[in-house]
């Protein structure tokens, strides 16, 4: 009896590490040919998400408030072509301010006249938060509510539609590990995030019968300009390159396991360090241990700025 013991736990492990290098080589759907919709497309990880997409054969609807730098875009991924191997083509471009909810369904009327439909939206743009909360305006708190909630929710509300009468569909979108961990001097971005992974998680349970994934990707630290673009307390520009941020993922590795998500149509997905991972559940499985961790951390960078 103790005899076949070894050889059953050796076979075991042996097939959960092929399961594990067949999860691994898998590539899921194409995306030749299809309409992605991606917003923030000007900068950081939406700009490199065109890049990867637009080289994966898709049709791009590239969104951001400044036309000027959404051409830039355009004009680095060049017109259509094909390399016998692939064919790629031109981006289109929709300019509109995700922060103001009556020019968002304009936008998704714009966005649905340029191919007819939407394949991919990837609700990406969003604007971080330096600030401790006695001393934040409460302005401060509803806009970043607007553009990193309420315009992401608006414009997948205004696509949806077309979706489900085509029973195809894909939502993506960009939360964070704020959106999972709510960490000290972030309150106004964490609740954002909060916000967008209980909302998406209800909107893939609702979907799951008409055919449309949903996937919500939550990535630590990324190198981009978030933390320059982020706002403070009262208002104004952060205009800091963090050394979290500094330090942080290439932006381009994110953007491909972006890709990879979509492919698969993966539903939860946390790109993040051995830290982070642990804090999520940390948070969930010892939340006293987790709440103590972040009181300290908060008296830390408190002693830090009083300095
Ligand atoms: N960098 C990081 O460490 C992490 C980032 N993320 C998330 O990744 C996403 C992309 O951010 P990232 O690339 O890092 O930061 P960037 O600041 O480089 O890019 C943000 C993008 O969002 C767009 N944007 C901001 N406000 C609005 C608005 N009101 N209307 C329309 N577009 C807007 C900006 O476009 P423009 O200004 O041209 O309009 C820009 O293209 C965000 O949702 C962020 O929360 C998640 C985890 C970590
Ligand atoms: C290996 C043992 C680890 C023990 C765990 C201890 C808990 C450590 C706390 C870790 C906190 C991680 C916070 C990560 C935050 C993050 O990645 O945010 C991503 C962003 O969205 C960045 O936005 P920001 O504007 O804050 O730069």
């Amino acid at each position: 009896m103790g005899g076949a013991v070894l050889p059953l736990v050796i076979a075991s492990v042996g097939v959960l590490l092929l399961f594990q290098i067949l999860l691994r080589l898998r590539r899921g759907a194409s995306v030749q040919g299809a309409v992605v919709v991606i917003t923030g497309a000007s900068s950081g990880l939406g700009r490199e998400c065109a890049r990867v997409f637009h080289a994966a054969g898709a049709r791009l609807v590239l969104c951001g408030r400044d036309a000027a730098r959404l051409q830039e875009v355009v004009q680095e991924l060049g017109g259509n072509s094909a390399d016998g191997r692939r064919q790629t083509f031109a981006p289109s471009t929709v300019v509109f301010d995700l922060a103001r909810v009556d020019s968002v369904a304009k936008a998704a009327e714009e966005i649905l006249k340029c191919y007819g439909h939407v394949d991919v939206l990837i609700n990406n743009a969003g604007i971080s938060y330096r600030g401790n909360i006695l001393d934040t305006h409460m302005s401060v708190q509803r806009d970043v509510m607007e553009t990193n909630y309420f315009g992401p929710i608006s414009l997948t509300q205004a696509l949806l539609p077309s979706m489900v009468q085509r029973r195809r569909g894909h939502i993506v979108v960009i939360s964070s590990v704020q959106g999972k961990i709510a960490i000290p001097y972030r309150s106004a971005y964490a609740a954002s995030k909060h916000a967008t992974q209980a909302y998406f998680d209800c909107l893939r349970a609702e979907m799951g019968h008409l055919g449309i994934p949903v996937t919500v990707i939550s990535p630590g630290y990324i190198r981009t300009n978030l933390s320059v673009n982020a706002v403070t307390g009262d208002g104004s520009t952060y205009g800091v390159v963090d050394k979290t941020t500094a330090s942080g993922w290439d932006p381009r590795v994110v953007a491909r396991a972006v890709l990879k998500a979509v492919r698969l149509k993966s539903k939860d997905v946390v790109l993040a360090g051995p830290q982070p991972t642990v804090a999520i559940y940390l948070r969930t499985l010892w939340p006293a241990l987790f709440f103590k961790l972040m009181a300290s951390r908060a008296r830390k960078e408190q002693r830090r700025k009083d300095e």
